[in-house]
């Protein structure tokens, strides 16, 4: 991104801009850290202060579970306001754009019927059952933070502090540990639910198994999620994670596969180029031994997770060591996978961490709230960040193909089961796929095109029977997205819950042309 703005690089794609323009663009771009580090830095510490304390009452006055009831008739009475006013037009949560995971907001949002689903809290942490019941705004951050302290955690961490249970659902989540538990929907064992005509339903799998499997992936168009229930095993406090330099695709392939089949409890892998790469996997350790080296890569001053992977690439040994398990859950949080480095770039500088390491990173959804035009045409054009999920079986080829097409990296490798369940991802067997992250500038040598580039990925992952993460910016047609996505199930349902006037179809909120 660096050299990108050194060329200025709105006017380099074409962009027919007055001197003006040119100098605000590029004091917007380069001094970007400016603002961020004096403004949205602060504004994210308060932020988080505010929302600790305010959790941490709920928690202390049990006041949470009390109020559960009242907040969901509210929703109640806000779907059946729209019944009553003549069902116009669709429905969706009032949360705004700006505060969602993704790099754009739904044009919906703007005139949809916004219904209020002010649900924040975790529930019950049930020991015995081994589940907790969340409301859809828990954030997974909070979560790791209520649980790990009484030796809890739910399977799948997905690892930025701020996506919460509803996204994660109703969108997908996937995590290190998901080849041993699938995606973030495989965890959970039950949700409630109000539905278009304002009734409350709570279902399972044994009681209402149309609806439960319907439910993920259906981007709020089948009902408003107001709780949900989690699987959650025990945790020890420390993980011990194991660091594979690797020098060549095929090695990379091999040992990345292999780990996968593996009874690891965490895999993950971490290309620095086509050929190089950092395989790790990680195991729960009850406590360090005394010669044990403890890294808590967590703390400010720390190097950023994904260079001191890189740093077993220098030395080319297979290397271990021991993590505090909420450092490794929120190992991505701090340099936001490798985004941030193009925000602030001398984030990772020993000095600035020193300093500053402890405001960081700055709230994703203030960065959104506040990015001006110009940013965003910045990253429409020149920037890629797309999940691709495809089965672990073409990961050499599917490797070949994003080299070829964006030769961006570092390039994220998660492992993850999909078992043979029904829904939009339904498949025959169970299998092992892996998610393949590219979030980056393109290299210049490519020619990336936005759209061209990734309707030749989104063409290559269909060929090879994946599928895309849609919280990422998907060109398919409507007719490519239903072959993609098996609507089989989700028709179905929506037609007996009479969906159709209550809200659009997933492709409707998810497409390219529904985001601004
Ligand atoms: C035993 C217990 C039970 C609780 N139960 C509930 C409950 O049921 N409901 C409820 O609402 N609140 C509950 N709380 C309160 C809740 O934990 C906090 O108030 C609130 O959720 C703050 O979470 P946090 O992750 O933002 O805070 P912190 O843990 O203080 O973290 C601050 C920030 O740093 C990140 N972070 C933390 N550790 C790391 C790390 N190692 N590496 C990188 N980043 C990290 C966090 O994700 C967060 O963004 C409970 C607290 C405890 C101690
Ligand atoms: N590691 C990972 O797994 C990562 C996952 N992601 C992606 O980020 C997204 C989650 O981001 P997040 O900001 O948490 O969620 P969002 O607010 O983006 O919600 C995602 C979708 O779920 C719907 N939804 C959420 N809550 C409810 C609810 N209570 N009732 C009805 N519909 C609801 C939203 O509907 P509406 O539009 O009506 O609000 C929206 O369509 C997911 O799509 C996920 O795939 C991103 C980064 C990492
Ligand atoms: C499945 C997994 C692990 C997905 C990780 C996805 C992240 C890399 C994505 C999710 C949200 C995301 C799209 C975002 C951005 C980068 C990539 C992110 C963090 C940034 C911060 C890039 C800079 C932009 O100006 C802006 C602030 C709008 C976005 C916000 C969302």
């Amino acid at each position: 991104m660096d050299k990108a703005i050194s060329r200025g690089p709105l006017a380099a794609r074409g962009f027919r801009m007055g001197k003006g323009d040119q100098l605000l663009e590029h004091v917007l771009i380069k001094y970007r850290w400016l603002f961020v580090c004096f403004f949205l830095l602060p504004a994210s510490f308060l932020y988080e202060l505010w929302s600790y304390f305010r959790n941490l009452i709920v928690f202390k006055l049990s006041s949470a579970p009390g109020k559960h009831a009242s907040k969901v008739q509210k929703v109640q009475q806000q779907v059946r306001e729209w019944n009553k006013n003549g069902q116009q037009g669709h429905m969706c949560t009032a949360r705004p754009g700006w505060q969602t995971m993704s790099f754009r907001q739904g044009l919906y949002k703007k005139s949809f019927y916004k219904v209020e689903v002010n649900l924040v809290d975790v529930l019950e942490i049930d020991t015995e059952n081994k589940t907790v019941r969340v409301e859809p705004l828990v954030s997974m951050g909070q979560l790791s933070a209520s649980l790990a302290p009484l030796g809890w955690t739910i399977p799948i961490v997905p690892e930025i502090d701020d996506l919460t249970v509803g996204g994660l659902i109703l969108g997908t989540g996937i995590e290190s540990s998901s080849h041993q538990f699938g995606l973030f929907q495989h965890i959970c064992v039950e949700y409630e639910l109000v539905l278009a005509d304002g009734s409350l339903v709570t279902v399972t799998k044994d009681s209402d198994p149309d609806l439960f499997y319907a439910v993920p992936w259906s981007y709020g168009t089948l009902g408003f999620l107001t709780a949900a229930k989690i699987m959650i095993v025990p945790c020890t406090k420390f993980i011990k994670l194991n660091y594979k330099p690797v020098y060549s695709l095929n090695d990379a392939v091999k040992e990345f596969s292999e780990a996968s089949a593996s009874k690891n409890q965490f895999v993950e892998g971490i290309m620095f180029t086509l050929n190089k790469g950092v395989i790790m996997t990680g195991n729960m350790i009850d406590e360090p031994q005394p010669c044990d080296k403890v890294n808590k890569i967590g703390l400010w001053h720390k190097p950023w997770f994904f260079k001191h992977v890189e740093s077993f690439l220098v030395t080319g040994k297979r290397a271990s060591e021991i993590l505090p398990l909420r450092d490794y859950y929120h190992r991505h949080t701090r340099s936001i996978f490798w985004e941030l480095q193009d925000i602030v770039p001398f984030g990772n500088n020993r000095l600035f961490r020193l300093c500053m390491g402890w405001l960081m990173p700055p709230k994703i959804s203030f960065l959104k709230l506040t990015q001006t035009d110009a940013v965003k045409r910045l990253y429409e054009n020149n920037h890629i960040i797309q999940d691709m999920l495809v089965p672990i079986t073409n990961l050499k080829e599917s490797m070949q193909m994003f080299n070829k097409e964006t030769k961006v990296y570092p390039i994220w490798l998660c492992p993850f089961k999909l078992p043979a369940d029904p829904g939009m991802l339904c498949a025959p067997k169970e299998r092992m796929f892996v998610d393949i992250g590219i979030y980056g500038v393109p290299d210049p040598s490519v020619n990336f095109k936005p759209m061209e580039t990734t309707r030749k990925i989104e063409e290559f992952v269909q060929k090879c029977e994946g599928f895309q993460m849609l919280y990422a910016d998907t060109y398919t047609t409507k007719e490519e997205f239903r072959r993609m996505f098996d609507h089989t199930l989700y028709d179905r349902v929506r037609s007996k819950l009479a969906c159709t006037k209550a809200f659009p179809e997933v492709y409707d909120k998810v497409s390219r042309a529904a985001r601004y």
